[in-house]
C-alpha cells in the first residue's frame, strides 16, 4: 500500500481515480505548518502539492519513503529540485492543464488594466459616478510585448491578435518558424522592452529571469507603458516597478503574483494604478481538474513502476523513443549490476558502449539505467534520477560511446568499469524470443540469462576443479540450475558461472575459495 499525501487543495474530481486505487491510501492534510509537514512526510510515498506547500530541503530530508513529488501546475519554484534529485525523488508537474486558464486570466487582466475596470467598480461601490477618472485606452493597434513565448505566452498572443494588437515577443528559444506561425514579430529583449505599450512576462522564475525587468529596463520603456505579471513574482523587481509608477513612467500594472505570497504590507497594492488578484491564473474548475488528473496519473505510474512523462528533474524522453528503448532497459540495468558485483577496488570510470540497432537511438536514458545498476552495488537509494548526479559527486567518470562492431549480434551493449585495481567488463544482447542475455564477461564468450543468483568463479583450467566445486555445493544441498565454463587456453585462466537456487552460506564460500585451483569467487544477484 502506498501513502499519497496531498497538502494543498486539489480538485476532488481530479483525484478521484487515485483515491479509488486499491494500492493507494490518499491522506489529505491542507494548511499544515512547516513542523506538521515535517511529521506528515516521514512515511509518505508520494507528495502532491500546488504552490502553497513549500517543499524545502529539510522536508525532503525527513521523507523516508518518498518516491515522487507532484506539482499540480507548472511552476516548481516551491520545490527544492536539487535536494529531491540528490535523494533520487522524481519531481513531476502538470505543464499543460492550466495553460488556457492562465492565458485567459492574463487577457482579463489586460482588458481590466486598459479600461480601469476594477478601479471603476470600486469607485461605483463607494457611491461615486466618476466617468472622467476612468478613461481607458483601446487595445486595437497597440503593441503587446510578450517576454517568454511558451505555452501561456503563445495562447495569449493568439487572443491579442484577435483583438488586433501588434504582438512582438522575446524568447531566447523562439524559432523564426514558430514566430511566423503565431503571427508574432520576433524581437530581442531591448526591442520588446522599448516597443511595448503593454509588456507581459510569461517565463519561469530562474536565476536568469529573477528581476529580468529591473530599474534599468523600466528606463528604456515607452512613457505610460502598462505592465503585467501573471507568471511569477520576482521576474519584475517590485521596488523598481513601484518607483516607475510613482515617477509616472508606468501608467498601470496588473499583478497576479508576488515575490512573497501572500503579500504583506506590499506598497504596490496601495497604488491606484495597480490592479491585482491573489494568484488566480490557474483557478478555474477546468484547470484544477486537468492538473489534478494529470499529476494523479503520473503518481500512479511512478509508484507502480510504469513509464511516466512529465519529470522535471529527468531529461524528457519522447514517448516514441521510450517505447523503442523499453526492451533494452532490463539488459542495461543487469549489465551494470553484474559488472559491479565482480569488481574490486574504488570505482573511477564507467564506459558504456552501444552497437547494432540500439546504437541508432538516443541512448542516454539507457546509460542512466546502466549507472543505476552499477552504483546500486555501492550506494543505497540509487535510481534513474540521481544516478548521474551521484556518479559525478563521487568523481566517477562516465563515458558513453557507439561503435560499428556489434560482435555479430543485432544489438550489443557493453559495460566496462575501471577501478583502482582492475578493469572488468560485461556485455550482452537481446535474443529474439529469449530476452536479455549476457554474452561476454571480460574476454570470455558466455551465454547467461539475466535472472537469479549466480556464482562467478575465476580458476585455473585443471582437471577436477569444476568437479570439486560441484561436490562442495552438493554437500550443502545447493542445487546448480545451469553452468557455463570458459577458458583462454588449455590449462590456462578459466571462468565458471553457476546459476544456483539460493545464496551460499559464508562457510561454504570460504571452503570453495580454499580449493587450490580457485582464484576468486563472486556472488552475483541479478
Ligand atoms: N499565475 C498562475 O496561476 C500561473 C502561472 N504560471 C507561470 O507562468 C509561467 C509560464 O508558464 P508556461 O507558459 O506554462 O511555461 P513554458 O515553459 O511553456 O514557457 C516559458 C517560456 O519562457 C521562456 N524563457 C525562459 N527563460 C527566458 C528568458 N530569460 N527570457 C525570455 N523567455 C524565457 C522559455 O523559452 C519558454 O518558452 C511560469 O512561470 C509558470 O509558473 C503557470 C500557470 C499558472
Ligand atoms: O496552483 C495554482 O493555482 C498556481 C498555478 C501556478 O502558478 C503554476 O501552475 O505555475
Amino acid at each position: 500500500m502506498y501513502k499519497v499525501l496531498i497538502t494543498d487543495p486539489l480538485s476532488d474530481l481530479g483525484i478521484e481515480k487515485i483515491s479509488q486505487a486499491e494500492d493507494i491510501e490518499v491522506v489529505r492534510k491542507t494548511g499544515l505548518t512547516h513542523d506538521e509537514l515535517l511529521l506528515a512526510i516521514e512515511d509518505a510515498d508520494a507528495l502532491m502539492v500546488r504552490s502553497q506547500t513549500k517543499v524545502t530541503a529539510d522536508v525532503i530530508e525527513k521523507a523516508k519513503r518518498l518516491k515522487v513529488i507532484a506539482r499540480a501546475g507548472v511552476g516548481v519554484d516551491n520545490i527544492d529540485i536539487a535536494a529531491a534529485t540528490q535523494k533520487g525523488i522524481i519531481v513531476v508537474n502538470a505543464p499543460d492543464g492550466n495553460t488556457i486558464s492562465t492565458a485567459e486570466h492574463t487577457f482579463a487582466m489586460l482588458i481590466s488594466l486598459a479600461r480601469n475596470i476594477p478601479q471603476a467598480y470600486h469607485s461605483l461601490l463607494q457611491g461615486e459616478w466618476n466617468r472622467k477618472a476612468f478613461v481607458g485606452t483601446e487595445l486595437n493597434q497597440k503593441t503587446l510585448s510578450i517576454i517568454g513565448l511558451g505555452r501561456i505566452g503563445s495562447e495569449l498572443a493568439k487572443r491579442a491578435k484577435a483583438f488586433r494588437m501588434n504582438v512582438i515577443a522575446y524568447d531566447p528559444y523562439l524559432s523564426d518558424d514558430r514566430a511566423e506561425k503565431l503571427g508574432v514579430k520576433k524581437a530581442d529583449l531591448e526591442e520588446a522592452i522599448a516597443q511595448g505599450d503593454f509588456i507581459t512576462v510569461h517565463t519561469p522564475l530562474t536565476k536568469e529571469t529573477k528581476h529580468l525587468i529591473d530599474r534599468n529596463m523600466f528606463a528604456k520603456m515607452k512613457d505610460g507603458v502598462r505592465i503585467l505579471n501573471c507568471a511569477r513574482g520576482g521576474i519584475i523587481d517590485e521596488q523598481a516597478l513601484y518607483d516607475a509608477i510613482q515617477e509616472g513612467k508606468v501608467s498601470g500594472a496588473a499583478l497576479d503574483v508576488f515575490e512573497s505570497e501572500p503579500p504583506r504590507d506590499q506598497p504596490l497594492l496601495t497604488l491606484p494604478q495597480v490592479i491585482a488578484t491573489p494568484h488566480l491564473g490557474a483557478s478555474t474548475v477546468e484547470a484544477q481538474e486537468n492538473v489534478a488528473i494529470d499529476v494523479s496519473e503520473e503518481v500512479l505510474h511512478i509508484l507502480r513502476g510504469e513509464p511516466f512523462k512529465n519529470a522535471v528533474n529527468l531529461p524528457s524522453v519522447p514517448a516514441e523513443l521510450q517505447q523503442k528503448l523499453q526492451p533494452y532497459q532490463e539488459l542495461a540495468e543487469k549489465l551494470g549490476k553484474f559488472v559491479s558485483q565482480i569488481s574490486k577496488g574504488a570505482l573511477s570510470q564507467i564506459t558504456i558502449t552501444y552497437a547494432g540497432e540500439v546504437a541508432e537511438f538516443d541512448v542516454s536514458p539507457l546509460s542512466r539505467t546502466v549507472l543505476k545498476g552499477v552504483l546500486s552495488h555501492y550506494l543505497n537509494n540509487v535510481n534513474d534520477v540521481n544516478a548521474p548526479h551521484l556518479a559525478k559527486k563521487r568523481g566517477v567518470q562516465v563515458v558513453e560511446q557507439k561503435t560499428m562492431s556489434s560482435q555479430g549480434f543485432t544489438q550489443y551493449i557493453k559495460v566496462e568499469v575501471k577501478t583502482s585495481t582492475e578493469i572488468r567488463s560485461v556485455a550482452g544482447t537481446l535474443l529474439n524470443g529469449f530476452g536479455a542475455r549476457i554474452t561476454k564477461i571480460n574476454d570470455y564468450p558466455v551465454d547467461v540469462n539475466t535472472h537469479g543468483h549466480l556464482l562467478f568463479i575465476e580458476h585455473q583450467d585443471l582437471p577436477g576443479a569444476i568437479g570439486r566445486v560441484g561436490t562442495l555445493l552438493g554437500s550443502q544441498n545447493i542445487n546448480i540450475a545451469t553452468m557455463q565454463v570458459g577458458r583462454q587456453m588449455i590449462g590456462g585462466q578459466a571462468i565458471m558461472i553457476l546459476q544456483i537456487d539460493k545464496p551460499l552460506p559464508d562457510k561454504l564460500i570460504e571452503s570453495i575459495k580454499e580449493i587450490n585451483e580457485i582464484q576468486s569467487l563472486y556472488e552475483v544477484d541479478l
